[in-house]
This record gives C-alpha cells, sequence and structure tokens, in this order.
C-alpha cells in the first residue's frame, strides 16, 4: 500500500523531530535521496554525473534548501552545477554548501528571467525546489516568468533534459493536486518521508512525472494515510480465491441489469468483465433482443426478463448502457439499489439513484458525470471545476450521497464516505475507448459479488469495515487497468479494445495473484517508485 498525506500532516510528523534540532538532519537526508535519484536515473539512461550539467531552481524556503544541499552533492560527484535563486533570501546553510561546493548562484532579482530561462533549459538536469509544501498558492511574480519561459523551452526541445520536482512541483497544491500554473512538467517527483495527496490525484499528478518516496525518518510519526494506493503486493493479498469446495453460487452470483435496445453493447462488454473476473455465475436481467444478443457473445450468462427480486444474486451491476427512457430497465436499477445489496452503478443508473445511499453502493461516475451528480445534489462545479480538483469532487460526491464514489480517468479516485480515498493509476491512455467502463463496472461487479461480505480480508489490511466498499472498487480499477496495459503490449504497444480488456483480464489476475507475499509490509512502502 502506498500512503500519502497532506502537506499539514507531513509538517506535524516533523514537528518532533525539528524540536530536537534535526531539521538539517531531515533535510540532508531528503537532499541525499534526491541526489541519488539523479545519479540512478542517469546511469539507467547509460549516462555518468561527471562534467553534466545541473540547474537547480531555488525558492526562499526549505524546498529551496533541500535542492540547494541535493545540487552540492551532485557538485561533490563532478556534476556542473547553477542555481537560480528565485526569492531575495535562500536557505543560509544549504547556499553556504553549494557555494562551497563549486556551485554557481544567479539570482532572479538581478537578471533577466528570459537569459535564465535559457541557461536553465539547457542543462542536462533541472531540479525544480521552488516551491513546496509551504507553498500558498501557485508562482508570483519573475519566479513565475522564468518557470514558464523554462516549460515553453523544454516543451519544444525534444525531451533532453531531465526534470526533477524536489518533494512535488512547484505550483502542484500538496493537499488537494489543484494546479496554479505556470507549472514546469517533471520527469521524476521525489518526494520526501511520505508521498503528497496532490501527486497522487489529477491534475497534479500530470505534472509529477514518475514519483519516488524517499523517507527521512518521520515515518513513525505520520497518522493513517488519507490517500492509498493498492500495489501489485496488496492486489495479491486482496483478490479472493475459490476454496477447495467452492461451487459457483458460493463463489458470488452478479445480478446485470445493463444495456438498452439502443445500446446492446454495453450489456455484452459488463457481462464480459464480470465473467473474466471470477464471479461464479451471471445473471442478466434485460429486454429479450439484448438478453440475446448476451447469450451469444457470452452462453455462460443465464438471462431472464423478471424482475429483480425473483433473481438470487450477491451483487447488482446497473446502468451501463441505458439512458433515461429505458424505464423498465431503470426500475430495475432502482429495485437492485432498494435490495440492500452490494451495487455498482454506472452510467444511466446514476441520475436514477435515490439521494441517500449506503458506501454498499458503488457509483462510477466519469468526470461529466460526476458534474451532473453534484449539481443534482445542490452544489454548482461544472465539468471543469471537477477537472481541476478531482480529489475535493470525488470526497464531496461521497459525502454528500453516502455511497462510495469511483471516479474514472487516467488516475482513478475512490472515495468513502469516512473520506478515504484510494488513488489508482494503473492504465494506460488506451483504456479510453468506448465500452471500458462497461468492462470496468463489470470486473467491479464481480469483485462485489465475490468478497462484499468477506469483512476479515479487508480487516486484516487495516481497512475499516464501511471503507472496504471502496477498496474493492480499487482492486477493480486496478486490475482493469493492469489488464488493459497488458493488452496493449501484448499489440506492441498499440490500442486495445473493451473486449481486448476483458480477455486480459484472466491472465492479469493470474499475474499479480502469484507474487510471493514474503517480506511485503502492509503500510509505508517507501523508497519505491508509485508507477
Ligand atoms: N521542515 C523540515 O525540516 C523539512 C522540510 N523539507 C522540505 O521543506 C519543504 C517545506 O518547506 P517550507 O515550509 O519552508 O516551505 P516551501 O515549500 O519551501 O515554501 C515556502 C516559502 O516560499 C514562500 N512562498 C510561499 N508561497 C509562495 C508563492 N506562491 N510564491 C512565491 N513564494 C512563496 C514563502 O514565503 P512567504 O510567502 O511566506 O513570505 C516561504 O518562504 C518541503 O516541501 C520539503 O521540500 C524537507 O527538507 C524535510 C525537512
Ligand atoms: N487517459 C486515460 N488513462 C488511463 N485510463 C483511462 C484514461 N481515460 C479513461 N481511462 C479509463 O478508461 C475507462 C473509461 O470509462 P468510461 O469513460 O466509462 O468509458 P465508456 O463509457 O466509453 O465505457 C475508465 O476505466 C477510465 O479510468
Ligand atoms: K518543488
Amino acid at each position: 500500500m502506498i500512503s500519502a498525506y497532506t502537506g499539514t500532516q507531513v509538517r506535524q510528523a516533523e514537528e518532533p523531530l525539528l524540536a530536537s534540532g534535526l531539521g538539517d538532519v531531515l533535510m540532508q537526508r531528503a537532499a541525499h535521496g534526491l541526489a541519488n535519484a539523479v545519479i540512478r536515473e542517469r546511469r539507467s539512461r547509460g549516462l555518468g554525473t561527471y562534467g553534466a550539467s545541473v540547474s537547480v531552481l531555488t525558492g526562499k524556503g526549505n524546498n529551496g534548501g533541500d535542492g540547494l544541499y541535493a545540487a552540492s552533492f551532485l557538485a561533490a560527484r563532478g556534476m556542473r552545477t547553477t542555481a537560480v535563486l528565485t526569492g531575495d533570501t535562500a536557505h543560509p546553510q544549504a547556499l553556504a554548501a553549494f557555494e562551497r561546493a563549486g556551485g554557481r548562484v544567479h539570482r532572479l532579482d538581478g537578471t533577466a528571467p528570459a537569459a535564465l530561462a535559457a541557461e536553465a533549459a539547457r542543462a542536462d538536469v533541472v531540479i525544480d525546489a521552488v516551491l513546496g509544501t509551504g507553498a500558498k498558492g501557485g508562482l508570483r511574480g519573475s519566479a513565475a516568468v522564468l518557470v514558464a519561459a523554462v516549460a515553453e523551452l523544454l516543451a519544444g526541445s525534444g525531451g533532453q533534459t531531465f526534470v526533477v520536482a524536489c518533494d512535488l512541483p512547484s505550483g502542484v497544491d500538496a493537499d488537494t493536486g489543484e494546479v496554479f500554473e505556470p507549472v514546469l512538467p517533471a520527469d521524476l517527483t521525489v518526494t520526501f518521508g511520505g508521498a503528497k495527496n496532490g501527486l497522487l490525484a489529477d491534475p497534479g499528478a500530470d505534472y509529477a512525472g514518475r514519483v519516488l518516496v524517499v523517507p527521512i525518518g518521520i515515518e513513525e510519526h505520520l497518522p493513517q494515510p488519507s490517500v492509498s494506493r493498492l500495489d501489485e503486493a496488496d492486489l495479491a493479498r486482496l483478490l479472493p480465491h475459490p476454496a477447495r469446495r467452492a461451487h459457483k453460487y458460493s463463489r458470488g452470483v452478479l445480478g446485470v441489469v445493463a444495456g438498452s435496445v439502443d445500446y446492446p453493447g454495453a450489456a455484452v462488454l459488463a457481462c464480459r468483465g464480470a465473467l473474466a473476473a471470477g464471479v461464479g455465475m451471471v445473471r442478466y436481467l434485460g429486454p429479450p433482443q439484448v438478453a440475446d444478443l448476451v447469450r451469444q457473445a457470452c452462453p455462460e450468462v443465464v438471462c431472464s426478463t423478471g424482475s429483480v427480486a425473483d433473481n438470487r444474486v450477491q451483487a447488482w451491476l446497473v446502468g451501463s448502457g441505458m439512458g433515461p427512457e429505458h424505464h423498465e430497465q431503470l426500475q430495475r436499477a432502482r429495485d437492485a439499489v432498494g435490495s440492500g445489496l452490494p451495487v455498482v452503478a454506472d452510467a444511466g443508473a446514476l441520475p436514477a439513484l435515490p439521494e441517500t445511499l449506503g458506501p454498499h453502493v458503488v457509483l462510477t461516475p466519469h468526470t461529466g458525470e460526476l458534474a451532473s451528480l453534484l449539481q443534482r445534489l445542490g452544489r454548482s462545479e461544472d465539468r471543469d471545476a471537477v477537472e481541476a480538483g478531482t480529489l475535493a469532487a470525488v470526497r464531496r460526491a461521497s459525502e454528500l450521497t453516502g455511497g462510495t464514489v469511483l471516479l474514472k480517468g487516467a488516475t482513478t479516485l475512490v472515495a468513502a464516505p469516512s473520506g478515504d480515498v484510494f488513488s489508482q493509476a494503473d492504465g494506460t491512455p488506451w483504456l479510453a475507448t468506448a465500452g471500458s467502463g462497461d468492462v470496468l463496472a463489470g470486473v467491479i461487479g464481480a469483485l462485489l459479488a465475490q468478497a462484499g461480505n468477506d469483512v476479515g480480508r479487508f480487516s486484516k489490511e487495516g481497512v475499516e469495515p464501511d471503507v472496504r466498499w471502496a477498496a474493492i472498487a480499487a482492486l477493480g480499477a486496478a486490475l482493469h487497468g493492469k489488464a488493459g496495459r497488458s493488452a496493449s503490449d501484448s499489440n506492441a504497444g498499440g490500442p486495445v479494445t473493451a473486449g481486448g480488456i476483458a480477455d486480459s483480464l484472466p491472465q492479469t489476475w493470474g499475474k499479480v495473484s502469484t507474487l510471493s507475499n514474503s517480506g511485503l509490509r502492509k503500510r509505508n512502502s517507501h523508497t519505491q517508485p508509485l508507477r
């Protein structure tokens, strides 16, 4: 499990060590982690350090201090280092160390930003150490002009310069993932003590590149994380496996109310996703024409035209491929939600749900659908506002409905009404293809049917009973993302279809669940890439 925190949580965890006079030690540990990451990155590309150039853009706070110390370590490895001081002051000890190591200093207040930006953009490595967790809003004044100019030059340069963000890209809000332009997109973010929420939520995650967590000794003081990411070891432990004497009913039956005469394919894809995600049986309820198509595509599915009450299942999937005009299907969807069983509610079911739900109802909107949902609940957020602050929006929707809300996208966020959030980024942009969301709903439905009642499976991992629904949805998103990636890999990195994602699911499941659990730690996995 990868854990992320707000800036305040990390700063509070630092306090006891700062009070014992260890501030400089913490900073040097952070700086060593940053410098080592730069060296390792160059090595992995077959490049050395001696003679290579580093430009560090520094602010006047501790983030700038980290950057200056890191550059002084790199200077000791023979790198040519330049610092651009964007503030009127700089961390005094770190600046002194940097100058002692032979680093050159430019001050932004005395020089035109354009000239400094041009020099920085020619460096082999740029370290963004202007703002960290102490930032209030985005970059201002000449620092903003400098960073915008470097970003523009690098965007047009063909990617020769490697950009490393110190703790987080300057201008990304550590707590929310909101982005205050200009922000220099990083290839790698080296973050200290624990990941910051803003690195695991869009749009901040767009600017972070790969994320590496470096331990600095504050970890035991960190609270429960507010955002978590399931890694492969978690998937290996959490994915259910049939017991020796399992039968199809004990393994879980999923009822599917999806598709319509207008969108019959959604029913097929949802069923294919569910079947490929290990469910014992799928029962389909819908119009006869759609049921015929489902039978042809998936003879494993048991189809009926009856009511929700007539069908004994462990969980329901409702809404994919349905619109407001499909009254009979919508009534079934409402009945399924009214049954009290776990439900994944997708697409057309979202506008038809009661206002108050329980956490066992998992809503799966994309950003547009989440904006509509929030507006129906009396909020003013439009799609742009949701996209600008995905973490806040998904939490708000969960809090207002009482349901578990999964927001789809490049980063998929799942919020429980308690405020706990899972963030998964296992996929590839090729997943943005019609029908992909129907397969995801099928996967989540299958997992709800198999593991919804298995409270112990999740509590062993520290997941509270009411949060397990979010963990199940996050498992589904992770499996779906990895299956999409694997399908693309089988196509030499090329496109995937929704059906192709479903076809890759069993093998993806098999691969992750055979991972050895030995030596894997439950929380706070450190010094490891998040993606
Ligand atoms: N505590 C520790 O020992 C450790 C901390 N660590 C590191 O410290 C970082 C946090 O450091 P920090 O608290 O000094 O804040 P930081 O992010 O550098 O920025 C604040 C400075 O910038 C200024 N400023 C604010 N907003 C601004 C804006 N929009 N535009 C321009 N300026 C702005 C603000 O000045 P003000 O506006 O208040 O006058 C203030 O001077 C953290 O991310 C991690 O990297 C690690 O080394 C581990 C040990
Ligand atoms: N850029 C992206 N990178 C990774 N995954 C993505 C991206 N865009 C969309 N996805 C994933 O693809 C799926 C799309 O679902 P959805 O929008 O419901 O599509 P549809 O309605 O066409 O089935 C979701 O699982 C989402 O997380
Ligand atoms: K930074």
